[in-house]
């Protein structure tokens, strides 16, 4: 194979080398420890899903990732030449928090985050450009000129998913990225981001609560409470009557529910946390 078609098999196909890894990773705050041993590998092509109840530490676990807070244990990226080096992280926040009457267009938080020019002063062709190629990746190429407190809420997370993927990031955080938006929107987000997975052989970490999602989406599922408490496939997750018992009674009805209508689509097998 020429050294075109490797590098095309390896930003097209998951090559399933690729990682990002965190080993015996944990967070205190203060007296506080809030994480403790996570050991966890997440590959190229994946998306994980990380689901716990309320405070076990998800959002602590990506800025954790992100660098916003400080961390024990390692976290380092393993390329598929067996490189380690830091990964390059995209993340989509829950919400972007912004005056609504503002004149901001989608165009100029592009250039607030890729560019130091000024936005005031107008916009290179350049940039045009490499906002509106992002944007097309994720199908949102004709908002490029809409002013963000016109978009709607699915709109708005789909600007942001484009943002994240600029650079190209070895691991993407999706801390509950549609928690606001109606049913066809998270719909749409998800189609693109599992399309987006494949295509950019990007490896995900999905913060959700949203059960008949995560079994629709996910590769793997990790439940969270302070440290790693399980982590297995959507079919193993749902076909353990152990965890199953352990995640209360909202969960359960969740779960049965899904069980009673299976929506959960077979992935890999591998599962090495
Ligand atoms: N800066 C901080 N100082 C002290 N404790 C904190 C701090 N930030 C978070 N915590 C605590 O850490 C725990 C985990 O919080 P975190 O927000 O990560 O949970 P979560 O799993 O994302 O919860 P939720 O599902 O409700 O969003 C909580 O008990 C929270 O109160």
């Amino acid at each position: 194979m020429t050294y075109t078609g490797i590098m095309r098999k390896l930003h097209r196909e998951s090559c399933g080398l690729c990682r990002t890894e965190l080993k015996n990773f944990g967070v205190t705050i203060g007296k506080t420890e809030i994480l403790r041993d996570i050991d966890l590998h997440i590959h190229c092509g994946e998306l994980t899903a990380l689901v716990g109840p309320n405070g076990a530490g998800k959002t602590t676990l990506l800025k954790a990732i992100l660098g916003e807070i400080s961390h024990t244990g390692e976290l380092s990226f393993l390329d598929a030449g067996d490189c380690r080096r830091n990964p390059i992280v995209g993340y989509v926040p829950q919400r972007l928090e912004f005056d609504t009457g503002s004149p901001i267009s989608v165009l100029d938080l592009f250039a607030a985050c890729l560019s130091s020019w000024p936005v005031c002063l107008g916009h290179s062709r350049r940039l045009r450009e490499r906002a509106s190629a992002r944007l097309a990746s994720v199908q949102a190429e004709h908002l490029l000129d809409r002013r963000l407190g016109d978009l709607s809420g699915g709109e708005l997370q789909r600007v942001l998913l484009a943002m994240a993927l600029d650079p190209n990031p070895d691991l993407l955080l999706l801390d509950e990225p549609v928690s606001g938006v109606d049913v066809q929107g998270k719909e749409i987000f998800y189609d693109l981001v599992s399309n987006l997975r494949q295509q950019y052989d990007l490896s995900i970490i999905l913060v959700s609560h949203d059960w008949p999602l995560v079994s629709r989406y996910a590769d793997r599922i990790v439940l969270l409470d302070r440290t790693i408490q399980y982590c297995g496939t959507p079919q193993e997750v749902f076909s353990d009557e152990k965890i199953l018992r352990s995640y209360g009674p909202p969960v359960r009805e969740e779960i049965d529910q899904i069980r009673v209508k299976p929506q959960i689509i077979p992935s890999g097998e591998g599962v090495g946390a």
